[in-house]
């Protein structure tokens, strides 16, 4: 068995959707929660960051494509967080674990004694070996993800809080694409340095992504710096993610700064 990781997991909205109508994606959340559950199995400690409070409240709410006004967003996302877990509860309940909420904000991170009670809320958490934490922004309270796609940067800050080894951005791009244009080509496998790759990322994304490759980006420099080993990776190919912990899979991996 590998060392014991502590391992934050991001799920993008543009994962956790059919590919064809932005409506949530049962066999999808199957295998993310199956990579979940095997993770876990391995003896790593798993958080998950989810987006998708937004898209899964479309259907209960009869609309068919995601609006651009704040409050409607804010009122999706209320409806569709619980949705979200619900489908979380369920399809980890299959594989003898449950799921815990955790809803916060930047300004909750950025306070100290909050931030230290969401921390020690999650290791908490995390003493007990049938609970998986999955953590969005308060969208009804806070506006910053929704505009900005801050669940990058939340995902981020949860692993430097909590002291992560590995953060995995799992999205729709299997990596950081030296050309979006030629696909084929692959991910550019290692970065040492992300301000030396960030002219790859392009304002593109997906229908339902707020973010891009450029909040990721960012996220991962915050992360790298603060000791943080951090990987973008397919969200359409969870089977592989035991093997991209071990160091294998198609991948962009950034080497963690050693922490001083
Ligand atoms: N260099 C790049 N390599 C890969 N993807 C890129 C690149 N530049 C921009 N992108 C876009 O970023 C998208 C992923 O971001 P986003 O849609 O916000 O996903 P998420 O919902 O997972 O946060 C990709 O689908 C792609 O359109
Ligand atoms: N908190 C929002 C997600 C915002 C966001 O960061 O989305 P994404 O760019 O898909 O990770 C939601 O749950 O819909």
């Amino acid at each position: 068995m590998s060392t014991p990781q502590r391992i934050v997991l991001k799920f993008g909205s543009g994962i956790l959707t059919k590919l064809t109508t932005p409506e949530p994606d049962p066999v999808q959340l199957r295998k993310l929660v199956e990579a979940v559950a095997l993770m876990k199995q391995a003896g790593h400690s798993v958080v998950v960051v989810s987006s998708g409070a937004v898209a899964s409240g479309l259907k209960p709410l009869d609309m068919q494509k995601r609006p651009t006004d704040m409050t409607t967003l804010q009122a999706l996302a209320a409806v569709g967080q619980t949705h979200l877990m619900h489908a979380y509860e369920n399809l980890l309940r299959d594989h003898g674990l449950h799921v815990a909420q955790l809803l916060v904000t930047h300004e909750d991170l950025a306070q100290e004694e909050r931030a230290n009670r969401v921390k020690a809320t999650l290791e908490r958490l995390l003493e007990f070996p049938q609970i998986v934490p999955v953590i969005n922004e308060n969208d009804s309270v806070a506006i910053e993800e929704l505009r900005f796609g801050d669940n990058d940067k939340l995902s981020s800050r949860i692993a430097s809080l909590w002291g992560a080894d590995i953060l995995i951005l799992l999205t729709s791009a299997p990596g950081l694409l030296r050309d979006m244009k030629h696909p084929e080509e692959g991910p550019i496998p290692l970065v040492t340095d992300v301000d030396a790759v960030i002219h790859h990322a392009q304002e593109e994304k997906t229908a339902l992504g707020t973010g891009g490759m450029i909040s990721k980006l960012r996220a991962v420099q915050d992360a790298v710096n603060s000791g943080v080993q951090c990987i973008i990776a397919s969200g359409r190919q969870a089977e592989q993610l035991p093997s991209v912990v071990e160091g294998g899979g198609v991948c962009t991996r950034f080497s963690a700064r050693k922490k001083a």
